[in-house]
């Protein structure tokens, strides 16, 4: 939602790289099972339950299974629906088996596999294009920060923790969809909205001594901020997924790891610097700062 050009990459980049796998599986690889990172997204905020990718409609009198409604929020959104369509049309077509995992907002930074070794830590992202809610309330109550909750704050959303996506992952490659099949799984555990997000970022933060203030700030983007959502994600859970829930332990190893490295923290990268009513503006993010140093 920067700018043209950004937009017409995001798409470019996804749609075309998912069609160009697609079509080394059917001619290299026509047994492979294709499991592909989507996003909820791709649902928006409808105001009935969110099924697990299809919907049965019945309509004058006739019955179908349909694929479930898309509405998307953002170009990325969109070039998701696009992959999922094109997957789709694919298990049709060529008998490619697949699985789309509408993915959720993922927080956390390790799994058991980057505790290895300090050199295995992942990139935190907590600037306002890449760092998803969650770890932006954390960096933002480690620093001092008032937690900066678009508009009402009503949005909800479903969230996982990082190791349940790699979890996920796993799980869908063990038990692979059928040839022809288009398998479709809601990968989240939990859902909150922004409030509740910063609600509990502010309690688990006392624990720690600190003294976190919530403040709502223009929202950038263009969404409901208010609404109804109640999306269903029990399929991975069926096949074996044991879900980490946020209250359990992840704020408070969460927030430990992130106030150990608050001292890098870059204040100026935390005010949301895209408007997705504009195009053509600034681009605040951590890989910017490196590149202009
Ligand atoms: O400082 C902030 C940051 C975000 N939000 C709100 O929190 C919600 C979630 O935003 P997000 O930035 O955490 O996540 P989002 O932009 O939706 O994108 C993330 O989550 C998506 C799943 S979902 O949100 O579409 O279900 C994935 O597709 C993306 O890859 C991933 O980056 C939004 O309503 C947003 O307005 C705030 O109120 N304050």
């Amino acid at each position: 939602m920067i700018d043209r050009q950004r937009a017409v990459f995001t798409q470019h980049n996804n749609v075309i790289g998912n069609i160009n796998v697609m079509f080394a599986i059917k001619e290299l690889a026509p047994d492979c099972h294709l499991v592909k990172l989507g996003t909820m997204g791709e649902y928006g905020t409808p105001n009935i339950d969110i099924e697990e990718g299809f919907i049965t409609i019945n309509h004058n009198g006739r019955t179908d299974t349909l694929p479930y409604p898309k509405q998307a929020r953002a170009f990325y959104h969109l070039s998701k629906i696009h992959d999922s369509h094109n997957i789709h049309f694919a298990t049709k077509a060529w008998k490619l088996a697949a699985t789309d995992l509408n993915q959720g907002v993922v927080y956390g930074v390790r799994t058991e596999e980057t505790v290895a070794d300090p050199l295995l830590i992942n990139r935190y992202d907590y600037d306002g294009i890449f760092g998803t809610a969650l770890n932006r309330f954390v960096v933002q109550a480690a620093v001092g920060h008032p937690l900066t909750v678009y508009g009402k704050g009503g949005q909800t959303r479903g969230f996982l923790d990082i190791r349940d996506t790699v979890r996920c992952i796993q799980i869908a490659i063990d038990n692979p969809a059928n040839k022809g099949e288009f398998r479709v799984f809601n990968q989240f555990t939990e859902q909150f909205s922004v409030n509740q997000l910063a609600e509990i970022v502010t309690k688990e933060s006392k624990k720690l001594g600190l003294d976190v203030q919530v403040t709502s700030v223009p929202n950038p983007r263009v969404e409901a901020e208010e609404h109804y959502y109640n999306a269903k994600c029990s399929k991975l859970q069926d096949l074996g997924l044991e879900p980490h829930l946020l209250q359990e332990s992840m704020i408070d190893s969460l927030l430990e790891f992130v106030i150990e490295y608050k001292d890098r923290v870059k204040l100026e990268l935390i005010k949301p610097a895209v408007d997705w009513r504009k195009a053509g503006v600034k681009v605040n993010t951590m890989g910017a700062a490196v590149a202009s140093n």
